[in-house]
């Protein structure tokens, strides 16, 4: 198991910075994902951790040793890739063994790390089959017995899922973390799934247009987004752009920005909670996630309660979506499929409330793209 660090590493492709001021620390044995939309850079800084790729500017430590211009193949490292990128006309046990013959082991060695390696991943009796035999699941346990097999400190896996259907691909996420706890090996999980980051990672690193804009735990992401990007991405959120009026030491009081008549919402302050502080003269939102919005018949003693109308009334099966209007502001509120979502129809006068707690005051990134 090794730790991997990225000290201020930037990749350039001519005039296109890939990747950009990246700083990051990974942990030994823990299982990190980088997640982001397509072309944000989640592979170009995988490669580079592979080594198929040396940065122009910076620094790649695994536990401390600076490995930024040693070669793929001295960096013991595994790779799954998204393709798989097996070799067609080899057996399933010749295509596990590659690694190994690369590396000299002796063949009765080799055989039994090979055996061993195919029934951790659940394929030992499929041993002669030539992999264009296999299913796409199949073809994918071949490729992760490939990267395990050389036993490598750190383990990267390139959108493994992405080309298996749903009901497959929940399967193999299980069966990836079970490899993960089973070897202990640290690694590195390339998507652009939220659902698959949020479910298996330890921590996730969201990226866009070559910059890295947070890293957290899943629940801290979800909870807690650093800007729009970051809460729009993951999960589904509300935006409200704001205007601060007051800063005191425990809230914020904002106004709502393009409403006829003033809504003033009350949101905690975050500053000197370890959280950059907010620059008030910046464009500003205040984010709530669907779930946490109340829809109440009557109003409510205290602060956030708004009168709205039910604009529309959406059934998931488990979830309920229901827009609320609120003068020209719609707000999207998940409920529970339970008998009460029954009581709110299209034209219903509510009140909504906002609980404090849930609220976040973040700044609005999305018109800096480059
Ligand atoms: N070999 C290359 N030569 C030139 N530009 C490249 C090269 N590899 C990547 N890029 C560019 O760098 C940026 C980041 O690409 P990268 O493949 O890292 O993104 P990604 O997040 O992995 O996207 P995807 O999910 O689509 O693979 C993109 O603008 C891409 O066009």
């Amino acid at each position: 198991m090794a730790s991997i660090k990225m000290e201020n590493v930037q990749k350039a492709f001519g005039k296109t910075i890939a990747v950009d001021h990246l700083n990051l620390e990974i942990n030994e044995g823990e299982f990190f994902t980088f997640l982001g939309p397509s072309g944000c850079g989640k592979t170009t800084t995988l490669r580079m951790i592979a080594g198929f790729y040396y940065p122009t500017k910076g620094i790649v430590r695994f536990s401390d040793k600076d490995m930024t211009r040693v070669p793929p193949e001295k960096r013991n490292t595994g790779m799954v890739f998204q393709n798989y990128a097996l070799f067609p006309h080899m057996t399933v046990f010749e295509n596990v063994a590659f690694g190994l013959r690369v590396r000299k082991i002796p063949s009765s060695e080799l055989k039994t790390r090979v055996l061993d390696a195919l029934q951790k991943v659940r394929l030992e009796s499929y041993p002669n089959r030539q992999v264009s035999q296999l299913s796409g699941g199949q073809q994918q346990r071949v490729a992760l017995a490939r990267a395990l097999v050389i036993e490598p400190e750190i383990l990267l896996l390139d959108e493994p899922l992405s080309n298996l259907d749903a009901k497959l691909r929940d399967e193999m996420r299980g069966e990836i973390l079970r490899l993960q706890r089973d070897y202990k090996i640290t690694t590195i999980y390339v998507t652009h799934d939220q659902a698959e980051a949020l479910s298996m990672s330890d921590r996730i690193a969201v990226f866009n247009y070559g910059v890295c804009h947070q890293v957290g735990t899943p629940a801290e992401i979800y909870n807690q987004p650093a800007n729009d990007f970051v809460a729009g991405f993951i999960g589904e959120s509300n935006l409200l752009p704001v205007q601060v009026k007051s800063v005191q030491q425990e809230n914020v009081v904002v106004t709502l920005k393009n409403v006829d008549h003033p809504i003033t919402i009350d949101v905690p302050n975050h500053a000197g909670e370890g959280e950059p502080i907010l620059r008030t003269d910046k464009d500003l939102a205040v984010s709530i996630r669907p779930e946490a919005i109340r829809i109440l018949d009557v109003a409510e003693e205290g602060v956030n309660s708004f009168k709205g109308k039910i604009d529309s009334v959406q059934f998931f099966g488990s979830v309920v979506t229901i827009t609320v209007a609120v003068q020209n502001v719609f707000l999207r509120v998940d409920v529970l499929n339970t008998h009460e979502f029954r009581h709110f129809y299209q034209g219903k006068e509510v009140h909504v409330q906002l609980p404090q707690k849930r609220l976040r005051l973040i700044p609005i990134i999305s018109g800096d793209a480059p």
